[in-house]
């Protein structure tokens, strides 16, 4: 397959939500490494540190009323134009991109990207596996109409309640989600160097997990829980397009 050939994304649908895509092996090994020696030869200056993570922000500062647009470099451009003729999933090419670095006890709490991004995002991971959560967003836990009394009809109800799911992130994959995973849902990962697997729904032994060797996974428990032991830093590079582009700093 040429690297610019369309993918079939309903191929890389997980879950029960159709909104959620994974792509294992969006990139090589070497493509990783070439990656990774481009972010760490940033300046220090480069780095935001955070309480739980460090950031790099390229492209420029998101504001309420726009992207202030900075040139992405073309070390990053290789991969987002990739990501857009591959997904076809972006009017317009990626704009934005935030790389996070995380500890193996690192994450990122649960939130939704803002308003100002187009409602679809690609997440490459490099470095280190992790899982990520997809929780419903607290508004849609509320039964409509039920103000604290017991539950009515909830036979009826049970097929339609959002339900959260996980995603394993493993180096090299890239994650997309749009439209009900964007909207209606929170996404975060643990601050914490074990993650249960338990709410997986990309199959990991799928996805190489096992092949990785036992390893990172550990019986544990009457349940014999499967983990992931996060042993290494992980890198994600966090795509997406601000719609709005303020060309002149003077006229908004
Ligand atoms: O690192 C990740 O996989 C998630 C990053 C994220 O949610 C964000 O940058 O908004
Ligand atoms: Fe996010």
């Amino acid at each position: 397959m040429e690297e610019s050939d369309p993918l079939r994304l309903e191929d890389y649908a997980v879950g029960p939500l159709r909104t959620l895509i994974y792509i294992p092996n969006f990139i090589s090994a070497p493509e990783e490494s070439q990656l990774l020696h481009h972010i760490y030869e940033a300046p220090m200056s480069k780095w935001k540190s955070l309480k739980n993570r460090r950031l790099q922000n390229w492209g420029g500062v998101v504001h309420e009323k726009g992207l202030l647009p900075q040139d992405l470099p073309p070390w990053i451009t290789k991969i987002t134009q990739r990501i857009c003729e591959q997904t076809g999933l972006f009017p317009s090419p990626i704009n934005h991109v935030l790389i996070n670095e995380y500890l193996p006890n690192q994450g990122i709490m649960p939130h939704q990207d803002g308003p100002a991004y187009f409602p679809v995002v690609a997440i490459l991971s490099l470095g280190s596996p992790a899982v990520v959560d997809f929780t419903p967003h607290p508004r849609l836990d509320e039964p409509a109409a039920n103000n604290g009394g017991p539950p009515s009809d909830s036979c009826n109800q049970a097929e339609e309640t959002p339900r959260p799911v996980s995603l394993l992130l493993m180096p090299h994959s890239l994650l997309i989600f749009k439209d009900e995973a964007y909207s209606n849902y929170l996404h975060g990962i643990e601050d914490s160097d074990v993650h249960s697997l338990a709410e997986v729904v990309n199959s990991p032994e799928g996805i190489g997990f096992q092949a990785e060797g036992a390893a990172g996974l550990e019986a544990g428990g009457e349940e014999q829980l499967q983990v992931v032991r996060r042993r290494a830093t992980r890198v994600s590079l966090t795509c997406r397009l601000v719609p709005k582009v303020r060309r002149n700093l003077f006229k908004f």
